[in-house]
């Protein structure tokens, strides 16, 4: 860091600018940066202001893949980026995205890493024993058969991991790679990543709304704003002990170790004595022959917020799918209001009951947000006035009115998050699933889709978050159900799952900040 100016930047961004080609503002507004080999980064700002758009910048992909238009220049290494030919950029520059399932071409794991060495010319007898390294540093070589699409979230990001890792780039960007990982995995990841860095002596760009775990490796941090241009350039330790007011207006979220105050829990809002809303009796299900869940009963209550935890695969999505009826159990019952959960017509189902997807672009239908949002609406016949004030307060809401016109895809990950859960919310819903509600968001967003499911709460609505997110756990949920081997380990309140240690490791989970440094918890003044 302090020797930056005798160092050659390996990118050097000089006034860059970005233009979406429907969109007159720049996302990336003049910006000029240096980044060096050997450098670990830490890129925040708030969701929306252009981080992933850059990370497409820098290794080439972007502005022909999206027809998008520049203004000043990128070099790399010296030379601009669009004079490398093509396809030569991102073998130095690998990404690992945020939704791993963008960078797939092939089925089958083993063929999708193959086609990543064959286009580097790797010869065949060589290819077996790369791909098994790279499977084996992200724990994944039990998988080299499977189909990709059989993955869970996490085994997804993992095997995404890989394909990067076999091209040794000179440069890794990492854009919240993390956020799908069980607590356990996600530690790995990083020391592996770190500990490529040092042998290959890589550049890394990490790109990440919860810094936490990144923190003590980054040596530098940069802070975008609403403009993408970089507002502050320090080490990370000195960027959240110093730059505190800045953070806050650029919706930065502080590592636990630098809040101030320590994180009180809310108190429950569940009523154990009212009737459940939803019955779970002995569910079994499995993929062909492999057990995914073994007789599982539990019950879901009005007002309360349950989250699911497990690690990589243990099944939380497919349990979410069996309650939202997208799949069939091969055993068990389950209830929803006492009813049957077959026994619902489509139409009452879905205004009884909310899913926020872990992709959430796996949900939309409709070419525009404005149109994705009306949706339920209009199919439940909501009258044309208070459709419209509807969806004009879902819009302001969730941050989403200057994208109305826009097509969903389009948006930025935390945008389309937030547009999927408008999308839920044009009625009251009895029971929400939520699959990750925390990821991709900043912290102002973050704050939001939390406040909102409290309100939601405090009006009856259950929620049932899966989550590997333990601070939130720790804060906002009262029950915590964990999933290992295909049962259901605990189910109970987290302040108790903190003191299971043996469970936690077994889960590949981790109690959160304050509990595991609960003597430093207030370290800040
Ligand atoms: N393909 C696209 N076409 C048009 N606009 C886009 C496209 N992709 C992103 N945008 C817009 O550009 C802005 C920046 O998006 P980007 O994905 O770079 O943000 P981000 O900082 O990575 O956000 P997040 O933290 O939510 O992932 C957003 O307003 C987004 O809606
Ligand atoms: N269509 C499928 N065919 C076969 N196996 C599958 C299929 N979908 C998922 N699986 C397997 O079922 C197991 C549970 O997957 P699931 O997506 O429910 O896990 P998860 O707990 O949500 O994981 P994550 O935390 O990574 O999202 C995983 O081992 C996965 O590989």
């Amino acid at each position: 860091m302090s020797n930056q100016a005798h160092r050659n930047p390996l990118f050097q961004l000089n006034d860059f600018s970005f233009f979406y080609q429907d969109q007159a503002e720049a996302v990336i507004n003049q910006l000029t940066v240096s980044l060096y080999a050997d450098e670990v980064t830490l890129l925040m700002g708030a969701s929306g202001a252009g981080k992933s758009t850059l990370a497409l910048c820098l290794n080439g992909l972007y502005p022909e893949a999206v027809e998008g238009t520049t203004k000043g220049e990128i070099l790399f290494q010296g030379r601009a980026t669009q004079d490398y030919a093509k396809g030569k950029l991102n073998q130095k520059v690998g990404i690992v995205f945020q939704d791993p399932e963008s960078q797939f071409c092939m089925i089958r794991v083993e063929d999708e890493l193959a086609f990543v060495l064959e286009n580097m010319a790797i010869p065949r007898e060589e290819m077996y024993m790369r791909i098994l390294t790279a499977l084996k540093q992200v724990g994944m070589q039990d998988f080299l058969y499977h189909k990709i699409h059989d993955l869970s979230g996490g085994q997804k990001q993992k095997i995404a991991l890989a394909s990067v890792l076999l091209m040794e780039p000179d440069y890794l960007i990492l854009d919240e790679p993390t956020a799908n990982l069980d607590p356990v995995s996600r530690l790995e990841f990083i020391e592996t990543i770190m500990r490529l860095q040092k042998e290959l002596q890589q550049g890394v760009l990490v790109i990440e709304h919860q810094a936490e775990d990144w923190v003590d490796y980054a040596d530098r941090m940069l802070v975008l704003n609403h403009a993408s241009q970089v507002v502050i350039d320090d080490q990370p330790a000195t960027v959240f002990s110093a730059y505190r007011e800045e953070l806050h207006a650029h919706h930065i979220a502080f590592p636990p170790a630098y809040r101030k105050e320590l994180e009180q829990a809310l108190p429950a809002i569940h009523e154990y004595d009212s009737a459940p809303i939803m019955e779970v009796d002995q569910l079994a299900f499995q993929y062909k022959k492999q057990s995914i869940l073994n007789y599982v009963s539990f019950s879901i209550y009005p007002g309360e917020l349950m989250a699911i935890l497990g690690e990589n695969g243990a099944g939380k999505s497919t349990l979410l799918q069996l309650l939202t009826r997208l799949k069939q159990p091969q055993d068990g019952q389950i209830t929803l209001h006492q009813k049957n959960l077959n026994a619902w017509s489509e139409h009452e189902l879905r205004k009884r009951t909310g899913f926020v997807f872990q992709q959430p672009e796996h949900q939309f239908i409709r070419d525009a947000v404005y149109q994705e949002i009306t949706f339920g609406m209009q199919l439940n016949g909501m009258p044309a006035k208070q459709l419209e004030s509807r969806a004009s307060a879902l819009l302001k809401l969730l941050h989403l009115e200057k994208h109305q016109a826009r097509n969903p895809f389009m948006l930025s990950g935390g945008q389309k998050r937030r547009l999927s859960v408008a999308t839920m919310l044009d009625e009251t819903p009895d029971l929400l699933f939520f699959d990750e509600p925390t990821y991709g968001q900043d912290h102002q967003t973050t704050k939001e889709l939390l406040d909102i499911i409290h309100n939601l709460r405090e009006q009856g609505t259950a929620v049932m978050i899966v989550t590997h997110d333990m601070e939130l756990v720790a804060k906002h949920c009262q029950r915590a159900v964990v999933l290992n081997e295909g049962g259901i380990a605990f189910d109970g309140a987290p302040d108790y799952l903190w003191e299971q240690t043996p469970l936690l490791n077994k889960a590949r989970l981790r109690s959160p900040y304050h509990k595991r440094f609960s003597s430093k918890a207030a370290i800040v003044p």
